[in-house]
């Protein structure tokens, strides 16, 4: 595998469940694929589970690892091509981009949406230029589109925990503060989707994710009854993606809370989330602390996720 962006490039699905399951039997069998090879990891904002996850899975792997926050400590970039650089960007990301390049064999990837311009962010321009420009393997570590990562994590998560072969997963918008990328949703559908489990997402109406992502899952705008029986509850804020409202926050209703009533409508639904999560916002107290939530485990399983990327990757290496 070259580049990982989404859940196509892992190629077979199933054989990378195998895979990702072989690595949790013993993480450490593989600590000779990595040697002398380095991970850089570039963050254009924030993380606490993919920073560290990532780095855990290239050790395993035996890789060295360099963490880049670009917003601390680099030049500020410029991203526009043509732009006339005398203000406040000392370095362009057209340079930025192979200088990184000659420093690593494998490049990590984490650039939000920005919300400035929708068609950037759905074509992945900062994404796409370290793939173009930087000469190396580069994973994404959550994008502007999709957090593939996560979503492998996710994925490996249920199938763990399911009791049926074919188990209810609902995603459910849930109110936040600030206007959320759409990353998260998008790529929990889309794996969802690459599976025969039975998935639902509701949210409220203005909410509607891109129909690329969406795909064949049923969308019920009544929450209380798209949570009917099912099996994992996945919730997640993010903000409007159909114009004119994309990238805005266009109802915080706290209707929306997952709270122990409407976990009371599933079939004893274990509860998950990608965190961090916003307390009595997404999700009350007694949910995300009650016995059915694996929002813990879920997130033990990103370094699981991560080493079986990597050792895909450095295997494509060789
Ligand atoms: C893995 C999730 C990363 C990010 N989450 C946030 O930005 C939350 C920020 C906040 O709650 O202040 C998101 O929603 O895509
Ligand atoms: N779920 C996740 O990616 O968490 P971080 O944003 O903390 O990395």
């Amino acid at each position: 595998m070259r580049n990982f962006t989404c859940v196509q490039d892992l190629g077979d699905l199933q054989q990378a469940l195998k895979e990702a399951f072989e690595i949790k039997k013993d993480r450490f069998q593989f600590s000779e694929l990595g040697k002398n090879k380095t991970l850089l990891m570039v963050f254009f904002n924030s993380s606490l589970r993919t920073r560290l996850s990532t780095q855990k899975a290239a050790m395993n792997l035996g890789m060295n690892t360099i963490v880049l926050d670009v917003n601390q400590g680099a030049w500020k970039l410029e991203t526009e091509r043509g732009v006339i650089m005398d203000g406040d960007k000392s370095e362009h990301l057209l340079e930025a981009i192979p200088v990184m390049g000659c420093y690593c064999d494998v490049i990590g990837v984490r650039s939000f949406a920005r919300f400035e311009n929708k068609a950037d962010d759905y074509n992945e321009k900062i994404l796409n230029q370290f793939i173009q420009y930087s000469g190396r393997p580069v994973f994404s570590m959550e994008a502007a589109t999709r957090h593939p990562l996560q979503s492998f994590a996710d994925l490996i998560t249920i199938e763990e925990y399911k009791k049926t072969a074919r188990p209810k997963v609902v995603m459910t918008w849930a109110p936040h503060p600030k206007a959320l990328p759409q990353a998260v949703p998008n790529s929990f559908a889309e794996w969802m989707n690459a599976t025969d489990y039975e998935f639902v997402i509701t949210h409220p109406e203005g909410y509607e994710l891109d129909p690329k992502f969406v795909g064949h899952a049923k969308v019920e705008y009544d929450q209380k009854k798209a949570l009917e029986g099912a099996d994992f509850v996945y919730a997640k804020n993010w903000a409007a993606y159909q114009d004119p409202n994309y990238g805005k926050v266009i109802n915080m209703d706290r209707s929306w809370t997952v709270d122990t009533e409407k976990m009371a409508l599933t079939n004893n639904a274990y509860f998950m989330h990608c965190l961090p999560v916003r307390r009595n916002m997404i999700v009350t107290d007694d949910v995300i602390e009650s016995p059915q939530s694996i929002v813990i485990p879920e997130a033990a399983n990103r370094e699981i996720s991560a080493q079986t990327v990597l050792k895909k990757i450095l295997e494509g290496l060789k």
